[in-house]
């Protein structure tokens, strides 16, 4: 009965005590809660957020987070934050091949890249991307993000997350959500682990509307699995590190930030194995578009125009008759980071890489690549299944404005625009209405 030992469910209340007696009974605040503990709120929306998407948890910890010495300011390094404005933001399709492993220890902390974003964290709007690459785990070290939540896409290695609430396993093909402000360490079960990250500084995450297609499908809520009650008990000095208004603070304790005896809500981590996915396409004719693969959105004040989409290319039959099958070529007025977990992705032949990156922003003309279009275009339609990939795209509504190091790194490809060019001119029959 290994799910008995998982706390389940997207949005649930969720509660639980790593020491019986902990968690207070009917209320969040007694005069007195047991042992001692002190009991300390974390909200994750505003109080007065309708309930339905209303966020907070009550944590029972050995001593309260306000009892720490002033954040001084630290180098942020690789790590950028909103507003972008280091370079004008590109029209050109842009890829990235994936980074090599740092040659020297590097924390998750310290091998934060960004690669892009938009919006800011003082307008809570708008998302960045990370890359991160890293080699050692975090020891005595917190970090926590003040600006948003963050999605974390492992690519290779496995994560163990120890958040306030409990710990997080992680491997490729799995995603984590770690609420705004929630401390986490970062460690490397595997020795090395990297991946991508969507910083969302708008609203957070939740479970697309499923419309027509009804009350279940896509990611299913039982399948986000938050962590039990762990904590640490350690009295030895502790790095927090935090980020606010896009730079990095930090400070030290003299004893370890996870010490969370119990808690209760539904401002949580969470992981999800993106493989629980239950992928829904056409069984007729036709791609459709790919809102249909929405596993988490970020609304922004627009109904149906999201800060935020993550969504995955994941394996799936493909059966449309009559049909180029292919994502085709297109203009979209959402801009497009995508990223490889692992195989082909079925619009790129060549060179989209596990690790790599592309950017298609808004009005940017892509779609398959001239080898995926020679191929689709002669394929027989049998029915086949697209195995052993996983591709995702984080699409928002406004620009991906790219770093400075990003349009400067080695791994920016040179010729990508090369993958579309030679596509051969239609040949129009001359009695047609075509001037020349
Ligand atoms: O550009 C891409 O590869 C992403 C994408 C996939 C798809 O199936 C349809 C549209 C789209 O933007
Ligand atoms: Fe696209």
């Amino acid at each position: 009965m290994e799910n008995v030992r998982h706390l389940t469910g997207f949005g649930n209340e969720h509660a639980s005590e790593a020491v019986a007696g902990a968690l207070p009974v009917g209320q969040n605040t007694p005069q007195r809660v047991a042992f001692g503990l002190y009991a300390e709120q974390l909200s994750g929306t505003a109080f007065t957020a309708p309930r339905g998407v209303n966020r907070r948890t009550w944590m029972y910890r050995l001593r309260p987070s306000a009892g720490h010495p002033a954040y001084r300011p630290v180098e942020a390094r690789t790590l950028k934050s909103g507003p972008f404005r280091e370079v004008p933001p590109s029209p050109n399709r842009l890829r990235w091949s994936p980074a090599p492993m740092p040659t020297t220890p590097t924390t998750f902390l310290e091998g934060l890249f960004t690669l892009g974003g938009n919006g800011s964290p003082a307008e809570n709007a708008g998302a960045a991307v990370h890359l991160y690459a890293a080699t050692a785990s975090m020891t005595d070290t917190a970090f926590f993000n003040a600006d948003g939540e963050m999605l974390i896409v492992p690519q290779s290695g496995t994560l163990r997350i120890v958040t306030e609430l409990g710990v997080l396993e992680v491997p490729p093909g799995h995603v984590a959500l770690i609420p705004r402000g929630m401390r986490m360490r970062v460690e490397l079960p595997g020795g090395s682990a990297r991946g991508y990250i969507c910083e969302n500084y708008g609203a957070q995450f939740r479970l697309p509307e499923l419309g027509p297609i009804g009350s279940n499908g896509l990611a299913n809520p039982r399948d986000f699995v938050a962590p039990h009650a762990a904590y640490e008990d350690v009295e030895r000095p502790t790095r927090v590190v935090q980020k606010f208004q896009g730079n990095l603070w930090e400070t030290t304790l003299d004893h370890s930030p996870f010490d969370v005896v119990a808690w209760h809500g539904n401002n949580v981590p969470y992981t999800y194995d993106l493989a629980r996915f239950n992928t829904i396409n056409t069984v007729s004719y036709d791609h459709p578009d790919p809102s249909i693969f929405t596993v988490l959105t970020s609304p922004s004040d627009t109904p149906g125009t999201a800060n935020c989409d993550f969504v995955i290319f994941p394996p799936r039959w493909m059966v449309a008759e009559n049909t180029f099958r292919p994502p085709w070529f297109h203009r979209n007025v959402m801009s497009e980071l995508m990223g490889l977990v692992h195989g082909v992705y079925d619009a790129k032949a060549d060179a989209f890489l596990p690790g790599g990156a592309s950017l298609h922003n808004c009005m940017s003309a892509h779609g398959p690549d001239r080898k995926t279009y020679e191929a689709a275009v002669a394929a027989e339609l049998t029915p086949k299944k697209i195995d052993n990939t996983l591709a995702f795209m984080f699409e928002t509504r406004w620009v991906i404005a790219p770093t400075l190091q990003a349009m400067e790194s080695p791994v920016l490809q040179k010729d990508y625009d090369a993958c579309w060019a030679d596509l051969p001119k239609a040949k129009m029959q001359s009695s047609g209405g075509g001037q020349s």
